[in-house]
């Protein structure tokens, strides 16, 4: 072992051994909330995940999944993948891009760096295009930071700005978009009035323009392309809330404001890599490219942005891997940078080839998942029940997206099919678990088919204007399950009841002692205790 292995070394749990197979099941937007009938968690048959519940407290418990225990501004953002497996997977809580875009914005940093002194060459001859969500979800961007980056560049010698928007009904309420493209509208006319041409240049739903990932489906890119850069789109009308495309040319600069990664890697590769064969681009504008963030520390995609992102370091998994751990991973496309990619902290790749292997599981691509509920969860189930049963990994890492992905296309209906499946996934999982001896660790990332419905201050259905109910599409605030088990858990393990507001970021150092291991001394503390028995 090399020196540097020997700084990666764990040091043995004193009470806890090492060599039995762990699952590691992470159940997309799920999260525990009241029982009725916008539960559908609890409407559905959840037969395995209801038992484990049993265990309470001593092995099953709630976590924290929002908010500041995940790194977000405050407790009123609402978890959310990203920040979610970053804290499952790094054992530590970092402030992630939604709260360092608000203090590089505040402190006026923003504006010394390099991302934004490369893009300000274009100020005088070109054009600014910014290309991003548009909602306040705080998920993969807000519109106050957008307003507050218009107003920078304005009084930073930008002549000409193009916002090509992408609407939302994911993050916020469906229909919410009229409202903030109307703010941005007003924003742009103060702008235009001091002189800078400054309009909406394309628009188009998130779900179908740009914002696809992990490479699902090129098309979605192909289409936001045609429109933002091209100039070419199905639709054409002179205002935003009337639109006027503009295309992108050469000597223009363009930003990607949107501060989350999975769904800005693949057109930061298409703005960026001179080498591209993933559609026709037709044209390739010579641009200066920021990312609000640098999107993949591996690639180092994009190499200019405007802020530098949370340095996630020394992940569980590069610890584990490093000590030995033969890792599996898997989850099906969409989700499948979840239990990798945001894992390892935004990092693409394997950290050791011979003791990884990730499995992706192609997801069904156009169409939304309340036609196909059950998605790709049994097959997911299948490849870690093999994986556990060829003895050949000590963790076998999941993620089951139903809840969450059927939860945010707001069909009530087809999210309880959904939550159904998912648990038949655990239950396969648990059953491999239980024939070879080891140990299972099942949790969440965060809410969503928990709570499928607006609510007032009290807590009851808040009703619209005609009285009707408004579906919640988005992630919850609530927290989310954990519970341990598996006939490989020694006797005495059970939670220790002096964490109460434990959280995502505790769960690292737990996994790593059920491997056997003492997690490093800077990471959230573990969970669990082992008692005398
Ligand atoms: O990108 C998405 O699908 C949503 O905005 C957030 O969902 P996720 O955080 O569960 O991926
Ligand atoms: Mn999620
Ligand atoms: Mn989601």
């Amino acid at each position: 072992m090399g020196s540097t292995d020997a700084e990666w070394k764990l040091a043995d749990h004193p009470k806890l051994p090492k060599g039995k197979p762990i699952a590691v099941v992470v159940l997309d937007g799920w999260g525990e909330a009241n029982a009725d009938q916008y539960n559908c968690i609890h409407t559905a048959e959840t037969p395995t995940m209801d038992s484990l519940k049993k265990g309470a407290p001593e092995r099953w418990r709630l976590v924290k999944a929002h908010g500041t225990a995940v790194g977000l501004p405050s407790d009123d953002d609402m978890g959310n993948s990203e920040v979610g497996h970053n804290a499952l997977g790094a054992g530590r809580i970092f402030a992630q891009g939604a709260k360092l875009v608000d203090l590089a914005l505040e402190s006026g940093k923003i504006y010394d760096g390099e991302g934004f002194k490369y893009i300000q060459e274009s100020f005088a001859n070109g054009t600014l295009h910014l290309i991003g969500l548009l909602s306040d979800g705080g998920v993969h961007s807000r519109l106050d930071q957008l307003q507050l980056l218009l107003k920078g560049v304005s009084e930073r010698g930008v002549k000409r700005v193009r916002v090509h928007i992408l609407t939302d009904g994911r993050d916020v309420l469906d229909g919410s978009s009229v409202g903030f493209v109307e703010t941005l509208e007003n924003d742009l006319a103060k702008l235009r009035e001091k002189g800078i041409d400054a309009r909406i240049a394309s628009g188009g739903g998130r779900m179908h323009v740009t914002m696809d990932r992990y490479e699902n489906d090129w098309n979605v890119v192909k289409r936001g392309w045609d429109a933002q850069v091209l100039g070419e789109a199905p639709y054409k009308f002179k205002s935003a809330l009337e639109a006027a495309v503009g295309p992108i040319v050469d000597g223009d600069a363009v930003v990607t404001f949107n501060f989350r990664a999975d769904r800005m890697v693949m057109i930061a590769k298409s703005l960026e890599y001179e080498n591209f064969d993933k559609f026709d681009r037709v044209r390739f504008p010579k641009i200066r490219y920021a990312g609000m963030l640098q999107y993949d520390g591996e690639l180092k995609l994009p190499s200019h942005y405007l802020v530098s992102p949370p340095e996630i370091d020394r992940t569980s998994g590069e610890y584990l891997v490093h000590n030995g751990i033969r890792t599996f991973a898997c989850s099906e496309t969409v989700k499948f940078g979840h239990v990798t990619f945001f894992w390892n902290g935004n990092r693409s790749g394997y950290f050791n080839q011979q003791l990884e292997e990730y499995v992706e599981i192609p997801s069904d691509s156009g169409i939304t998942f309340n036609e196909k509920p059950k998605m790709k969860a049994l097959e997911i189930g299948e490849k870690a029940r093999d994986a556990i049963l060829s003895r050949k990994f000590d963790q076998i890492r999941v993620n089951l997206p139903n809840g969450d992905m059927v939860g945010h296309t707001g069909d009530i209906e087809a999210t309880v099919v959904a939550c159904k499946a998912a648990d038949e996934a655990v239950k396969m999982i648990l059953d491999a678990i239980e024939q070879v001896g080891g140990i299972y660790l099942v949790t969440a990332d965060h809410g969503n088919a928990e709570d499928m419905v607006k609510r007032d201050k009290s807590g009851k259905p808040a009703l619209d204007k005609e009285g009707k109910i408004q579906v919640l599409t988005s992630h919850t605030l609530q927290p989310v399950p954990i519970a341990i088990g598996g006939p490989g858990l020694a006797p005495g393990v059970r939670f220790r009841n002096d964490v109460p507001t434990g959280g995502l970021a505790n769960v690292a150092a737990t996994v790593m002692n059920l491997h056997g291991f003492v997690a490093p001394g800077d990471y959230e503390t573990t969970l669990i205790e082992v008692v005398d028995k």
